[in-house]
């Protein structure tokens, strides 16, 4: 049976996240610094990972407390060996409805003709510049813009649909925006503007890196008029414009400047096992011990519902006020929860 739990703010649990893994290839400096995130740094034992059937188990007992749609992300998503597995049997949960991914796009190439065939919707790819030096730089391993276009192309050709996530920081990409904007209008690909967010502990986040979304929306519309558009569905996170006269849209994710908690209907699952209520939370809830104890479907579906009910979490509403506070405090890392 499926019943709609809700939190104490009255939010909906709708959206469940997946984390397949914490490793990454890339070293993006606002998520997996180099200097931290170094070769000796200690990523996640094999035996410490959910499997795929504990993550299948899982789902499917979300999916009876208002869960339908799926986002698998990580660290990078495709470093985990076959994943299109694990797309074929959450696609095989009853009340699942949309299953989507969060990639860097870099393995993508190689993968998307099999996620689609295993039952994957669509995929988000991330990238923040054009220009391949500055990309290199962005991406901390020197990968080239190349290798994530021909990740996007890939991915089309498969049939997924497709949207790009761009992180805009001011003096590292702001120069971006404009190319990236014709680019993927051209390309009819919806590119969403985020907020650089003071995700973790170890990003070094400073507010006036952050170019506002009202800021991004200014310079587009100045060459390229933008009109508001409706959300899709309730909770949707990127407002939306469609350029004039077309079909063709942007997204801002303004998680900073304008924080949208009061509708904040996803759960995150981190790749050992842990339920978090929220992108900014320091502790998550370990799933993984009931799993492995024995316990039925209904005692850890009993869990996840005390968790959820009890939710308060709205950590972007509280930061426009309280800035210093809340960066000071300890925060679960971007590449362990997956954004
Ligand atoms: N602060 C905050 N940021 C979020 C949240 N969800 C997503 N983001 C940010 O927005 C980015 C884009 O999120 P996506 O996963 O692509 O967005 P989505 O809402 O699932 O996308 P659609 O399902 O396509 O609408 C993430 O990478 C995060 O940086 C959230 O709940 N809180
Ligand atoms: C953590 S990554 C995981 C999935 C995959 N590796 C990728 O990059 O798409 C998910 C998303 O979070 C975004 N992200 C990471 N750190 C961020 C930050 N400090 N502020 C805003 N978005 C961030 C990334 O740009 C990416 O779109
Ligand atoms: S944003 Fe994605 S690609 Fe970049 S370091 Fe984080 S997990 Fe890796
Ligand atoms: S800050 Fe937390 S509560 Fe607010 S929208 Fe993001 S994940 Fe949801």
């Amino acid at each position: 049976m499926i019943e709609q739990v809700r939190d104490t703010l009255n939010r909906p649990l709708r959206d469940l996240r997946i984390s397949v893994t914490d490793k990454c290839n890339f070293r993006c400096q606002y998520c997996m610094p180099a200097e931290i995130f170094g070769p000796d740094f200690e990523f996640l034992p094999q035996h410490k990972l959910l499997s795929f059937e504990e993550i299948t188990r899982l789902t499917a007992i979300f999916t009876s407390l208002g869960v339908g749609k799926i986002r698998i992300t990580g660290g990078e998503p495709l470093m985990r060996k076959d994943l299109p597995s694990l797309i074929r049997m959450i696609r095989q949960v009853e009340g699942v409805h949309d299953i989507a991914m969060t990639t860097n796009g870099s393995l993508l190439a190689r993968h998307a003709k099999a996620l689609k065939e295993a039952g994957l919707d669509r995929v988000t790819v991330s990238l923040d510049s054009l220009d391949d030096e500055r990309f290199g730089k962005m991406n901390g391993r020197g990968y080239h813009v190349s290798d994530v276009l021909k990740g996007i192309e890939a991915a089309a050709e498969a049939g997924l649909s497709i949207k790009m996530n761009m992180v805009v920081q001011r003096g590292v990409n702001d120069q971006d925006i404009l190319p990236m904007a014709r680019y993927f209008r051209e390309q009819k690909h919806t590119l969403r503007f985020i907020e650089f967010m003071d995700v973790g502990n170890s990003n070094g986040w400073k507010l006036d890196q952050v170019v506002p979304s009202s800021e991004i929306v200014k310079m587009i519309h100045e060459e390229m008029p933008l009109e508001p558009i409706d959300p899709n569905y309730y909770g949707e996170v990127a407002s939306r414009y469609r350029y004039v006269g077309s079909e063709e849209e942007i997204g801002l994710i303004s998680s900073v400047t304008q924080a949208f908690c009061s509708t904040c209907t996803r759960a995150r699952l981190s790749a050992e096992g842990k339920l978090y209520n929220c992108l900014f939370a320091s502790i998550g809830s370990d799933l993984r011990a009931p799993l492995r104890d024995g316990q039925s479907d209904e005692e850890i579906r009993e869990l996840i519902r005390e968790i959820w009910e009890k939710r308060d979490e709205r950590y972007s509403e509280i930061r426009l006020n309280d800035t210093p506070g809340l960066v000071k405090r300890s925060k679960v890392e971007m590449s362990h929860i997956g954004g």
